[in-house]
């Protein structure tokens, strides 16, 4: 028999989450948000969804996604099944915080949707709205000319981008892990819309407390970051700069032989603007990436500004030798907006944050929390630029053989890996210890 399915308030399907944690602040450590809306069923998660078999969608280290079927209506899904415990640690806030993160994002249509939430002993799901279409990061890599992005579609995908990353910074939102990854799209073939996903090392910004997280992905990290520097929506728009250039390339601008060579290229800005395909673009994609990739973030553009580049706007395709009517980069409007400026735009009614009261110290300065690292750390799967600090020009994804690349492809999942920055990048340590939420 099919299951009905049940209502979102049901209160006899579903056991409200956080009976327990009602009282609790609305954000917890960490920029951290710990209310959440969305009912929790304890119920069998299989009694009311069909795990399609076979492949999974994607993993992290901590999270296997697959597709399921909704039992009552059909509709595919995707499920991202979260371990609870993490290296010995209850990491359930964190989880709730990306349910409500993604509560906090319904209304953006470049969000990924979240459907439910299951619970069981040792783990949560996530009923995410299926992304058929997979990550940008396979077209970025192929190798197939038919597949790879054109200038118009990194246009239009970009536009889409920015557009959640804008509705994100205008709720104070920071994702702090934009990459070609976490950006699927609802079709492949014909190229769909785009979804942003994994709000796992997102935080909320605060006007009263800087927030000095190190975390990210090397190859799309900010130098802020790096230099343990407060971190702001400017954050995210260094990566938006970087996925910029791989999308237009498929080369990654900082990637180096290792992490601490690539951390080395985004500390010291050893980026290239004379790749071969930079080149054949159109000027405006060009003066873009560089609005983005300024190692001062306040001299970076904002989302809101990047939207308005003359790159972005709907066009006809030039050539790119007659294209001269882009203005250089600094002849353009200066993105001057300190980013983690306190005014506050409009929070969906109910939202925790507007609700928070703010932690300062008895002298009255911001609370400036200390973080540990976690850093996913990818293979390198696209190619180095010719730029970068690396020793070789090409990675392993690039110059190996076909039936290398598809065992390296099988295997470009990321790898999690635990860094700890203790003094500003010279000090660079990546850790063993405990995993720490
Ligand atoms: N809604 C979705 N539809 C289709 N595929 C998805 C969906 N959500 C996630 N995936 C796939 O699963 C992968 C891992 O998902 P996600 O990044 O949310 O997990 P994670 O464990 O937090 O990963 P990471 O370790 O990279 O932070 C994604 O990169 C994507 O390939």
């Amino acid at each position: 028999m099919i299951p009905e399915c049940p209502r979102a308030e049901d209160p006899s399907s579903r056991t409200r989450l956080d009976h327990s944690r009602a009282a609790e602040p609305s954000r917890g450590p960490c920029g951290l948000l710990s209310e959440i809306r969305t009912s929790i069923s304890k119920e069998p998660f299989t009694d009311h969804y069909t795990v399609i078999p076979g492949r999974e969608l994607g993993r992290g280290k901590f999270a296997v996604v697959r597709k399921c079927v909704e039992k009552c209506s059909g509709h595919e899904y995707a499920a991202k099944f979260m371990r609870k415990r993490r290296k010995g640690q209850d990491c359930r806030v964190e989880i709730i915080h990306e349910i409500a993160v993604l509560e906090l994002a319904t209304a953006s249509p470049r969000v990924v949707n979240l459907h439910q939430v299951y619970e069981m002993a040792s783990e949560m799901v996530l009923v995410l709205e299926f992304a058929a279409g997979g990550e940008i990061f396979n077209q970025c890599v192929s190798d197939d000319k038919e597949e790879v992005f054109s200038e118009e579609d990194v246009k239009r995908l970009m536009r889409q981008i920015l557009e959640g990353v804008s509705f994100l910074h205008q709720n104070n939102v920071v994702h702090l892990d934009l990459k070609p990854q976490n950006i699927l799209l609802t079709s492949s073939s014909p190229l769909g819309e785009i979804k942003i996903v994994d709000f796992g090392l997102s935080r909320v910004l605060s006007s009263h407390r800087e927030l000095r997280e190190i975390m990210g992905t090397p190859e799309y990290v900010a130098p802020e970051v790096l230099n343990y520097e407060p971190i702001s929506t400017a954050t995210d728009m260094w990566s938006a700069g970087v996925l910029a250039y791989v999308m237009l390339t498929g080369i990654s601008p900082f990637l180096g032989e290792n992490k601490q060579e690539t951390f080395l290229n985004i500390s010291q800005l050893n980026v290239s603007y004379s790749e071969e395909e930079l080149q054949q673009l159109d000027r405006g994609a060009l003066s873009f990436i560089q609005t983005l990739l300024l190692k001062q973030p306040r001299d970076r553009a904002t989302a809101e500004q990047c939207l308005k580049h003359p790159w972005l706007q709907f066009s006809e395709p030039r050539d790119p030798l007659t294209a001269e009517d882009t203005p250089p980069v600094e002849d353009q409007e200066a993105p001057s907006a300190d980013s983690t400026s306190s005014t506050s735009p409009h929070l969906p009614c109910g939202t925790a944050v507007a609700e928070e009261e703010e932690e300062v110290e008895e002298d009255g300065s911001p609370v400036t929390e200390e973080l540990v690292v976690v850093a996913a750390y990818m293979l390198g799967q696209c190619r180095h630029s010719s730029s970068s600090s690396s020793s070789s020009s090409s990675s392993s994804s690039s110059s190996s053989p076909p039936s290398e690349r598809d065992a390296v492809a099988a295997e470009q999942k990321a790898i999690s890996k635990r860094f700890k920055f203790e003094e500003p990048f010279g000090a660079l340590q990546e850790v063993s210890g405990k995993f720490s939420c």
